[in-house]
């Protein structure tokens, strides 16, 4: 026997990470999640205090963070601050907000609020970080909080979903441009997590049970069912994995 193949590491010891949207929800488990597997992380939202509150839960367990106050929608302002603290080899890009209304009554400002963090601010840090990763010679993961609803439509959802469409579109782009300097660029998609931004919705009993009833495994999602997602894109674990969509929809999708 000349030996078994070895499972490459889920480690990410020696890396630097960057979280947008750490302050809360989705965002703050996958700064612990890389955090857990060794890596640096910076913790990036508007929220500072929220930001410092994360930094001391993180270093009383025993793992590396620090806070980068940022607004992802200010485009000049984050190209500034990844240049300064960058290069980072993990990008988890979890900033994101949503507005409900019935597509006939989108107005111009939903439009805009909706798109600008979710398309454009999405789009300018993820060519920011990979910019300093180019220029450094570097290989790295880049990852964007995308949603389910880039896969589906939703009622009262539409532009919400037309951004996470969009996001599935500049991933796959990005990932057939930046694949040869070793950058790897993927979504994680999930189903309904119970979080800030979706207790609205779960707070109405028919929303509840239409999501209930479409998640196919039975149960709503929570946030630590990203973590592992997280740790395996993020890693050398799936090292040939780019220009793809992880979904974690309980199965609501392959209907
Ligand atoms: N919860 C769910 O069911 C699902 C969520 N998603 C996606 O996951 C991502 C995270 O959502 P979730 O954790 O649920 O929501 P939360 O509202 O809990 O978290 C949103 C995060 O984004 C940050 N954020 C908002 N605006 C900005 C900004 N302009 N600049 C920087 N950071 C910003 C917030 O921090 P701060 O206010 O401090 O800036 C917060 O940390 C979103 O992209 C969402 O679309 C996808 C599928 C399902
Ligand atoms: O992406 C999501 C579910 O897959 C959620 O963030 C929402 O659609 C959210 O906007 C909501 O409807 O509560």
């Amino acid at each position: 026997m000349t030996g078994l193949p070895k499972t490459p590491s889920f480690r990410l010891d020696g890396k630097r990470a960057l979280v947008a949207g750490a302050s809360s929800g989705i965002g703050l488990a996958c700064a612990a999640a890389l955090g857990e597997a060794g890596a640096e992380v910076t913790l990036a939202a508007r929220r500072a205090d929220a930001l410092e509150a994360l930094v001391s839960d993180m270093t009383a367990a025993g793992m590396s963070a620090s806070a980068l106050p940022l607004d992802v929608a200010d485009i000049a302002g984050t190209q500034a601050a990844i240049a300064e603290n960058g290069p980072f080899d993990v990008l988890v890009n979890s900033a994101g907000l949503a507005r409900h209304s019935p597509a006939s009554e989108t107005t111009e400002k939903d439009f805009d609020a909706v798109s600008d963090l979710n398309i454009k601010g999405a789009y300018f840090l993820t060519q920011a970080v990979a910019k300093g990763l180019i220029a450094a010679g570097k290989p790295g993961s880049l990852i964007n909080i995308s949603s389910q609803m880039a896969h589906v439509g939703g009622l009262d959802r539409a532009v919400y979903c037309a951004t996470k469409h969009a996001v599935e579109g500049f991933t796959k782009s990005m990932a057939i441009e930046w694949g040869k300097a070793g950058i790897r660029v993927n979504t994680i998609c999930p189903t309904f997590i119970l979080t800030d931004l979706t207790r609205s919705t779960f707070d109405q009993p028919d929303k509840r049970a239409w999501i209930e009833d479409k998640i196919k495994l039975g149960r709503v999602g929570e946030v630590e069912d990203i973590m592992g997602a997280v740790q395996f894109l993020a890693s050398d674990a799936s090292s040939l994995v780019t220009g793809t969509a992880l979904m974690i929809d309980g199965g609501w999708t392959a209907e």
